[in-house]
């Protein structure tokens, strides 16, 4: 369903990864591992299409990403270092707020039972910026129980949370590769067993002294990727 044809990409001339090839079908989950500054979010970042910057292909239901983005983007859900949650904003309204973004729509009692689910009943109606860090990331995690997205991107999701939270969110996890649904992940805690079988992916790897220049020659495809927004 994605796969991933000899990606590499550098920063500040520094090569981050080369030529990584992976494929990831329905029913998986990856856990991309790999040292602080390996470029693990960088890639999160290329997958989700928030940076064109990078050499190789990226394949989406067999087609090249950048001519079914639309569908890519719609199948995807991204949760980054940064949620996006507005502070001025309840949970009720971040998540219909991010809900509109999607182009989808839930009902009052989806968005309350998502809340109930991430352990927020009660802070309904509290501006977000009134919450602690890991409530803040729990109102962005509560759009994986209300959207439908198969693919979820989730860099570093068990910062600020809580050892219960940790759980349900591992739980979730395997309950959405079981139905069918892909998981890319960075966390540098090892998942347990409540996340189900899992492949790991260590970025460190794919890093070679070469410079970032070799890739191209050898992949023979673009050199630089779209930005997809
Ligand atoms: N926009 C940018 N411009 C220049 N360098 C960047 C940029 N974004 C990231 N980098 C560099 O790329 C490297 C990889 O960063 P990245 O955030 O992807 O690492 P990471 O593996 O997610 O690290 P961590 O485990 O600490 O979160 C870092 O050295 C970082 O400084």
């Amino acid at each position: 369903m994605l796969e991933l044809v000899k990606l590499g990409c550098a920063r500040d001339d520094r090569t981050l990864f080369r030529n990584l090839s992976v494929k990831l079908s329905p029913g998986e989950l990856l856990q991309i591992e790999g040292a602080n500054g390996s470029g693990k979010t960088t890639l999160l970042r290329i997958l989700a299409g928030l940076s064109g910057d990078y050499q190789g292909k990226i394949i989406w239901k067999d087609k090249q990403l950048s001519s079914v983005y639309a569908d890519f983007r719609l199948s995807t859900f991204y949760f980054g270092h940064k949620p996006a949650v507005k502070a001025e904003l309840t949970p009720v309204e971040n998540i219909a707020w991010r809900a509109s973004l999607r182009n989808e729509q839930y009902s009052q009692q989806q968005v309350l039972e998502a809340l109930q689910q991430v352990s927020l009943n009660g802070y309904e109606d509290t501006p977000c910026g009134q919450l602690s860090a890991g409530q803040h990331r729990r109102v962005a995690l509560a759009d994986l129980f209300v959207g439908q997205s198969s693919l979820w991107i989730l860099d570093e999701p068990f910062t600020a949370i809580d050892f219960h939270g940790v759980a349900w969110l591992e739980t979730l996890l395997a309950s959405h590769v079981a139905s069918g649904g892909m998981v890319i992940i960075t966390s540098h805690q090892s998942l347990s067993e409540l996340s189900g079988s899992h492949r790991t992916l260590r970025l460190d790897d794919y890093v070679v002294e070469d410079t970032i220049e070799d890739v191209s020659e050898e992949v023979g495809d673009h050199k630089t990727g779209e930005v997809f927004l």
